[in-house]
Formats: structure tokens, C-alpha cells, sequence
């Protein structure tokens, strides 16, 4: 007889939905986390970057504060109070997330590590245990380069940045994607010199060039040293001296020059963490993308296991590490685990991603590049731009730009904005993409005055502006003038 209906691998945001879930539908659950309950998202990756931005902000929002015809002193960084905020933050969710929740639920939460000692046991903590399923949410962590020196140099990662005691005098990030931006512009508006250095030639390569235009120009507002098409051929340690007083890094450039910094982050994208797990074992297929699985998260060769999240691999396409993928992949296992609902499949069509810096760069759906890519027909682009947003001017944050990618239909495909809090818009474009709503819903919906999102109504606008203002509709309106 197995031990437990679902034993979930991993606390992190996937593993943790799923384990309520499976629990509060009256199963035997077992949940194993070998390190911090909540994983990455709380511990190493969402909260405390966002925190630590929020600090930022608020160190940027009193230097600028001038605009508004306010003089401030420059503001003073406290960084044991910065770090205490960051801290305050995660302290203030840890609950929801903790072994003492969940066992009081009734999961068992077990902490340890779990590896696969055939297709339906693990072994736990020197324990074996038998499931009747398995759910795999054991995550990812940050990608180690193999670049010379890089053994003899210390290095950051997500796991270690947090917990710096000094801020760091001149922080080398490698890799310009949302973990480098937005940890380059939180440390730049903390006081620190900041380099980024993307391989790619530009930064943040999968988002819409128009759009990461003015996010670069925003950074390097605050001070951020960008380096683009930047190959690091190796790194050396940088000892301390008279004209350099904190020992450090020295990244060498693939033309020859040398970039000096007290520390380096390694933020050039993410692993999943397959390797404690001893996969083959227990007979899953697995490979450097993540545990390979069918499209309702099921893995493709051993039928009692599931993935969910960072390490999920659904049908090749690769993770989408982002927390509300978690959450939809633990609705996704419950649909197809617990109820075998037919037809139950991953669909990012209208996923959206926001890059947290100041202004946010928030993306839902395809951009103009992917949409041209798969040769969508009829396809068109409206854009409205912030300097002609009433909120947008009175705030004095005239720069960015809506942007959305429209079928031949008239149907949205895809929408990006860069904007102060342009997150909070992506939930309207996902619901308009997933649901397939017209163009017309959002060009024809009543929205408060003023506010940014505005600017996602008239660029939709746009898309109807020709038709209204065609040839025939003023032949009809000509007739109709005669009418009382
Ligand atoms: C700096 C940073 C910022 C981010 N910001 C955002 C953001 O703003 N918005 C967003 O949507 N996403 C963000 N992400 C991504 C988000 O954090 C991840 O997508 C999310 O945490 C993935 O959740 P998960 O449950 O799949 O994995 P994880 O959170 O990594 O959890 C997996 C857990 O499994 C445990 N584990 C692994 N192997 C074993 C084993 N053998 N036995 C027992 N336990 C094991 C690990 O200890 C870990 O706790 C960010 C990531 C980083 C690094
Ligand atoms: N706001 C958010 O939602 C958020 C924030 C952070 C992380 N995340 C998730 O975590 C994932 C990982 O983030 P990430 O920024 O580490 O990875 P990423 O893969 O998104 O970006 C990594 C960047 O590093 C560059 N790069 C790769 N190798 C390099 C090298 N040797 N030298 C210099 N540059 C190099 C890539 O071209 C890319 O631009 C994201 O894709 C996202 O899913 C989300």
C-alpha cells in the first residue's frame, strides 16, 4: 500500500499550491522541502527583489522630487535599513507559506531531501516513502558559467545577493535579462555603481526593442552602465590597492577590456534542479530544460508523476519561470491528477511578464517581432504614447509607450507597455487575449479619469479611428444630419 496519494517534491510557490489543493480535496499528502519553505519566490526571488526595489524607488521618487518644485537634501541610504525592509518583507508572508500551516491543514510536511528509488518510492531523510502520485516542483536555480577564473573569484547569485552586509561598492552583473535590470536599477538608485553585461546585443532580447529603447534609457537616467554584445572571456580576482580600496572582480572582455567591480552576480538565466532527484530511477524522462511532460503536466514516461513549475518542461517548449505559472501549472495537475479532466493543457498564449523596474516592462502575449515571425495575416500595430497620457503628464512621467499587435480580425495577439506600474495593466490584456475578446471591448470600455491605462483604450482606438473616419461612415453621417 503506498504511503501517501500525492507526495509534492519541493515548497516553492508550485509545490505549495499544489499540496493545499491535493490536501483540501481530502488526499493524503506528503510535502518535502530540503531548504526554505516558499522557495525561490519568497526566500531568494520575488520579495525580496521587489523590496528591494521599492527601496529604490523611493531613494529615486526623493532625488527627483525637484520636478515637482520640491527641494529635498539628496537622500542618505541606510543599508541595515534597507536590508531590514527586505527582510520585514519576507518575514511578513513567511507564515502563509510555513511547515506550521500546513501541517496544521494536514499535510505532512517533511523536511528533507527526496530522491527517486524506483517509479513509485522516494527515498526522504532515510526514510522510504510510497506514493500513489508524485508531484516534482523542486524548481531552478542560477545558471553557473563556465567562464575561466570563475573558481577563484567570489560570486553572487539570487541565493546570496540578498544577504550582503555592505552594499556593494561597484556591483558587475552578468546577464541583462529581469533579474540583472532589475537588480541593476534597485542597486544603482541604492547608491551603488552598477555594470550590466549582456551578451545578446541589446538587453532584455525577448522583449520588444521599441519598448526596451526607453528602459534603457531609463537606466542609464539612474546610472546604470550598460554593456551590450559584452562576451566575458574570463574573470580575474582584483586585489585591493591604494587606488582600489575594496578587493573584488575583474571581468575581461572578449575585445580586451577590463571592467573592475567588488562584486559580481550571475544573472544569466536559470537550471532546473534535476540533479538530487536520481530521475532515472524512477524512470522519468528528463532533460536539460526541465522534466519532460505532456502537455497536462503529466510526465512522458512514468504515468504516477507530474512537474510543475520552473522545472516542468511541457512538451518541449521549455519552463516559463514565473510564479503565476506555478499557480496556473498546480490548477492544471489538479485538473488533470485529481479529475482527469480530458483536454487539460498548458496555454501561454496570454501569459503576461513584467520586468519590475521604474518605468515597468510589462508584456503579454506575442510582441510585433514574434507575431511577424509566425506570419500572422493581417496583421497591424497601434501604439499611444505616455507624453500624450493626461496622468502620465501630471505625474510628470511623460516617457513610455503602449503598444498592441492586432490580428487581421481585429482580435488582440499581443500587447506591450513600458509605464510606471505597467503591470497593473497586463491582467485587462490577458483577459482580452485568453478570452478572445474583439479589439472593440477594450476601445469601447468606460475606464476612471486619469489614469495610464487610458493610453490602452486609445491605442485600441487607433485600430477603429480609420473605419470611423472612413469615406462611407461620413457619407452616412451627411445623410443622417437631416434628421431631427
Ligand atoms: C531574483 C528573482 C526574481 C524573481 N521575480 C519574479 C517576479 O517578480 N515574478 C514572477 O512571477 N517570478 C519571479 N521570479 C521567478 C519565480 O521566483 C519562480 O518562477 C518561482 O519561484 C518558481 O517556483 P517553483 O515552486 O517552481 O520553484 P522554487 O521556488 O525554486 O521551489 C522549489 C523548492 O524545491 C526544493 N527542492 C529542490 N530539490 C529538492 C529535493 N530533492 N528534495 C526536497 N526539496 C527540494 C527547493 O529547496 C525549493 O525550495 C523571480 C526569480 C528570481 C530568481
Ligand atoms: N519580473 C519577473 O517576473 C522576473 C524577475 C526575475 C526573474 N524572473 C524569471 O527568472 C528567469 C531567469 O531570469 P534571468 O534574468 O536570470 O534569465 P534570462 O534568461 O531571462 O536572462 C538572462 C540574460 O543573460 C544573457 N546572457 C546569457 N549568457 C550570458 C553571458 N555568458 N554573459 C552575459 N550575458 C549572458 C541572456 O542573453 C539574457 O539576456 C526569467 O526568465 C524569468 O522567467 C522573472
Amino acid at each position: 500500500m503506498p504511503d501517501v496519494d500525492v507526495a509534492v517534491i519541493g515548497a516553492g510557490a508550485a509545490g505549495l499550491s499544489v499540496a493545499a489543493i491535493c490536501n483540501n480535496l481530502g488526499l493524503k499528502v506528503a510535502l518535502i522541502e530540503r531548504g526554505r519553505m516558499g522557495g525561490d519566490c519568497l526566500n531568494y526571488g520575488c520579495v525580496p527583489s521587489k523590496a528591494l526595489l521599492a527601496a529604490g524607488h523611493a531613494a529615486a521618487e526623493a532625488r527627483a522630487a525637484a520636478r515637482f518644485g520640491i527641494r529635498l537634501p539628496p537622500p542618505e541610504i541606510d543599508w541595515a535599513g534597507v536590508r531590514a525592509h527586505v527582510r520585514g518583507a519576507i518575514e511578513r508572508i513567511a507564515p502563509n507559506d510555513s511547515a506550521e500551516r500546513f501541517r496544521g491543514m494536514g499535510v505532512d510536511v517533511i523536511e528533507a531531501s527526496a530522491h527517486f528509488l524506483t517509479p513509485d518510492t522516494l527515498e526522504v531523510g532515510g526514510r522510504q516513502l510510497r506514493f500513489r502520485r508524485c508531484v516534482i516542483a523542486a524548481g531552478s536555480s542560477a545558471v553557473i558559467p563556465d567562464i575561466p577564473g570563475l573558481d577563484g573569484v567570489p560570486w553572487l547569485t539570487n541565493e546570496t545577493l540578498f544577504e550582503l552586509e555592505e552594499p556593494p561598492g561597484h556591483l558587475i552583473i552578468l546577464g541583462g535579462g529581469p533579474i540583472g535590470l532589475e537588480m541593476a536599477q534597485a542597486h544603482a538608485r541604492l547608491g551603488c555603481l552598477v555594470t550590466v553585461l549582456e551578451a545578446a546585443p541589446r538587453i532584455a532580447p525577448r522583449e520588444d526593442a521599441e519598448l526596451v529603447e526607453g528602459l534603457r534609457a531609463a537606466l542609464l537616467r539612474d546610472g546604470v552602465e550598460i554593456r551590450e554584445a559584452a562576451k566575458v572571456v574570463a574573470v580575474e580576482p582584483l586585489e585591493a590597492r591604494s587606488e582600489t580600496p575594496q578587493a573584488g572582480v575583474v571581468a575581461v572582455l572578449e575585445d580586451g577590456s577590463r571592467i573592475a567591480g567588488t562584486h559580481l552576480l550571475l544573472a544569466i538565466g536559470r537550471a532546473p534542479r534535476l540533479a538530487s532527484l536520481d530521475l532515472a530511477a524512477g524512470g522519468i524522462a528528463a532533460s536539460p530544460r526541465g522534466v519532460a511532460t505532456q502537455a497536462d503536466l503529466r510526465s512522458t514516461s512514468n504515468r504516477r508523476v507530474w512537474a510543475v513549475g520552473d522545472i516542468a518542461d511541457p512538451e518541449g517548449i521549455g519552463p516559463r519561470a514565473f510564479t503565476h505559472v506555478a499557480s496556473q501549472h498546480a490548477g492544471i495537475v489538479v485538473r488533470s491528477m485529481l479529475f482527469r479532466l480530458p483536454f487539460t493543457r498548458v496555454d501561454y498564449a496570454a501569459l503576461p511578464r513584467v520586468t519590475y523596474t521604474d518605468p515597468e516592462l510589462a508584456q503579454v502575449g506575442l510582441t510585433e517581432a514574434e507575431a511577424r515571425e509566425r506570419g500572422i495575416a493581417g496583421l497591424a500595430v497601434h501604439r499611444w504614447p505616455l507624453g500624450e497620457n493626461d496622468r502620465a503628464i501630471a505625474e510628470a512621467r511623460p516617457e513610455g509607450l503602449v503598444k498592441l499587435v492586432v490580428d487581421g480580425r481585429g482580435r488582440l495577439v499581443g500587447a506591450g507597455v513600458l509605464a510606471p506600474r505597467a503591470g497593473e495593466m497586463a491582467g485587462m490584456f490577458g483577459l482580452m487575449i485568453g478570452r478572445r475578446l474583439p479589439l472593440s471591448a477594450l476601445a469601447g470600455l468606460v475606464l476612471p479619469y486619469p489614469t495610464l491605462a487610458e493610453a490602452a483604450k486609445r491605442a485600441a482606438g487607433e485600430y477603429y479611428a480609420p473605419k470611423l473616419l472612413s469615406a462611407g461612415v461620413k457619407r452616412v453621417v451627411a445623410l443622417l444630419r437631416h434628421l431631427p
